[in-house]
């Protein structure tokens, strides 16, 4: 069976992927890439050494196909996608790693029985330490979910959910990471305005975030307990603290993660509405998760 990875979409989300596969001993040869834009086509080869092409050419012999373009681009790629036959002799799955879009969506658009899996990554896989949920569609074989589930282990840790949880996923980890990079963002200008360099203000702050990140995930401790150990009776840390507080930290987190699952679950009705759906529109849109 080929073992051949197209990824459709060569941008931010398909560049940590393919960079991940890479690192973690995927061959370019099995690996394939297709973008329209000629600039990112010419920055994806020059940088990674694979084959960057057309939709239709990407995804012949490829047992693997990840969607990895902006939600309007997917009714064109489905297009092109179904356009291609596997002669049967490919168990193709197809891999969707866009937001919102819902699994029957893609059934709908695609041969009856397609083997799809909905995913949502996020950019850390670009150094192997993504965190991706995923879904399988009704018509995916334990087989198939295991070997993409093995494809998204080289790359970072895995957790399969039902597909309702997708928006509330997405709020967590999905757009997580520009969380904490905002956070970092803030520190960095707070520390430039309580007068370091940029610099200094730069190593101080990313340091401590990675260094946060390790003790979260390998000291077995949870946030209260280790946000308690650094808050010294009278200290430094607990005004810190009141003035996050006050001005709203954790309804300002709650609020703005609920605008995100918010329109996570709108994607469809807005790719519909904006007449960018092409009829794509699922029969209830009903998710079908075999979990
Ligand atoms: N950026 C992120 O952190 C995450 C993104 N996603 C999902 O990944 C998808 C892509 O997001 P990004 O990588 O950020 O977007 P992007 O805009 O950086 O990349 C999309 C790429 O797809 C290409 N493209 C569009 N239509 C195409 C077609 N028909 N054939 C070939 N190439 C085509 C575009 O030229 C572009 O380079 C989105 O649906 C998003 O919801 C999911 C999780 C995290
Ligand atoms: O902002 C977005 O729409 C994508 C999906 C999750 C992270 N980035």
């Amino acid at each position: 069976m080929s073992q051949r990875i197209a990824i459709i979409g060569g941008g931010k989300i398909g560049e940590a992927l393919l960079a991940g596969l890479i690192q973690s001993g995927k061959q370019t040869k099995d690996l394939v890439v297709a973008e329209k834009s000629e600039v990112r086509s010419a920055e994806v080869a020059d940088e990674y050494g694979v084959l960057v092409t057309d939709v239709v050419n990407a995804v012949e012999g490829a047992q693997f196909v990840f969607i990895a373009v902006k939600p309007d681009g997917v009714t064109e790629v489905l297009r092109d996608i179904a356009s291609v036959d596997d002669n049967g002799d490919t168990e193709r799955v197809v891999v969707t790693l866009v937001a919102g879009l819902p699994l029957s969506r893609y059934e709908t658009a695609l041969q009856a029985g397609s083997s799809i899996i909905r995913v949502m990554p996020n950019t850390p896989m670009l150094v192997n330490e993504a965190m991706s949920a995923v879904s399988p569609g009704r018509y995916v074989s334990d087989d198939q979910l295991e070997a993409v589930l093995d494809l998204l282990r080289a790359v970072g840790k895995v957790m399969v959910v039902p597909e309702k949880l997708m928006d509330a996923v997405t709020a967590v980890s999905g757009s997580g990471p520009a969380y904490a990079f905002l956070l970092v963002e803030a520190m960095i200008d707070a520390g430039v305005g309580l007068g370091l360099t940029r610099a200094q203000a730069s190593e101080l702050a990313v340091q401590t975030i990675r260094g946060a990140g390790i003790l979260l995930s390998e000291s077995g401790l949870s946030p209260v307990d280790l946000r308690a150990a650094v808050t010294s009776p009278g200290g430094t840390t607990a005004e810190a603290i009141r003035e996050f507080e006050a001005a709203g930290f954790r309804h300002g987190v709650y609020q703005a993660m609920r605008a995100c699952a918010a329109h996570s679950a709108n994607a469809g009705r807005r790719v519909d509405v904006e007449g960018l759906g092409g009829g794509l529109a699922g029969p209830g849109e009903s998710a079908a998760p075999r979990v």
